[in-house]
């Protein structure tokens, strides 16, 4: 049997706010994501068990053992059938972007079409706050924890992603937080352009942004080369960072931005495509 590709998106907070914290310390979210048109790729090759190797410009660190989420999410579902499983890691790992959140996920929906299995009910929630979003990876605002996804509609959103090489512990960022129940996000109008929808992005928030910064400074590096960049209409941190991303009215603008910022900063990770929905993209097949 051929083997099995995946594609695992980048997922960005457009905008994140923190309304809340629950008994149990979680905190509770107000979000808006999109997924990006690169990430990380993972192949399933049947075989009589199940192993994971990591290759790919951003593997180094990554673990391969048990702990590694692919290897959780794999354990989530049922059916025996083993399988030789790559990760092509190219998205930094903590960084912001859901990099393990979309691997499990990835690894989700290449193993139910493997093992012709069902997605577990908790749809991955167990393995991190993330994975639910990641496995749907289309715009989406997102509340709770990360389990209540509503779908929306938004334009394409050209977009430069730059991570400062610095990397912070999601636990670490929301124990920072001084403001734990701020006001959630404004409705979400209906957009009649990509410039419209930047501007409304403008009025939201990213609740993380402060307390990673405080922990990290180099994130505000990050923010000041991306808002500096000709036509960026927005800079704003995803996720608790310290990836950051620029939005740009068309992707040829976001392209030249990207060019001068990769020159200018080559020690940096970045990367440039239109946000939007990666379902066909990231639909398991066949190789
Ligand atoms: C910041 C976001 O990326 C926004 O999409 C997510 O909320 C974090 O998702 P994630 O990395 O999949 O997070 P998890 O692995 O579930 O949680 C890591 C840690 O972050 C904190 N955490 C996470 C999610 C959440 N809603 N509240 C939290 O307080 C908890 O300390 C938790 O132990
Ligand atoms: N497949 C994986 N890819 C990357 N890291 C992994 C993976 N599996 C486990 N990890 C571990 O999980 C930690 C968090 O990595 P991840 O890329 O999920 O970041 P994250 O910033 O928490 O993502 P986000 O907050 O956007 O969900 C890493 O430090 C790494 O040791």
């Amino acid at each position: 049997m051929p083997p099995i590709e995946v594609f695992a998106p980048a997922k960005v907070n457009l905008a994140l706010h923190v309304t809340g914290r629950r008994e149990d310390g979680y905190h509770l979210l107000d979000s808006l994501v999109a997924f990006a048109p690169f990430g990380d790729h993972l192949t399933l090759a049947p075989a009589p068990v199940l192993s994971l190797t990591v290759t790919g410009p951003e593997g180094a660190g990554v673990p391969e053992g048990p702990e590694n989420l692919v290897l959780r999410a794999a354990a989530l579902l049922p059916g025996g059938q083993g399988a030789a499983i790559t990760l092509d890691k190219r998205l930094p790992a903590a960084s912001g972007i859901g990099g393990g959140s979309s691997d499990a996920a990835a690894m989700l929906r290449g193993l139910a079409l493997l093992r012709g299995a069902s997605l577990p009910e908790d749809r991955g929630l167990e393995l991190g706050a993330d994975v639910p979003m990641c496995l749907d990876p289309r715009p989406a605002r997102v509340r709770g924890i990360g389990e209540d996804i509503a779908p929306v509609t938004l334009p394409p959103l050209p977009a430069v992603l730059v991570n400062p090489r610095v990397s912070v512990p999601t636990p670490a960022v929301f124990k920072a937080l001084t403001a734990r129940d701020n006001p959630p996000m404004a409705p979400i109008p209906g957009f009649a352009s990509t410039t419209d929808c930047i501007d409304w992005l403008a009025g939201q928030r990213n609740d993380l942004e402060a307390p990673a910064k405080a922990i990290a400074p180099g994130i505000a590096a990050a923010l000041s080369a991306l808002a500096t960049l000709p036509g960026c209409g927005l800079a704003r941190m995803s996720g608790s960072g310290a990836t950051c991303f620029g939005l740009f009215a068309t992707l040829t603008e976001a392209e030249t931005a990207f060019t001068h910022l990769r020159a200018t900063r080559p020690e940096w990770w970045s990367a440039c495509g239109a946000l939007g929905d990666q379902r066909t993209l990231s639909q398991a097949r066949r190789a």
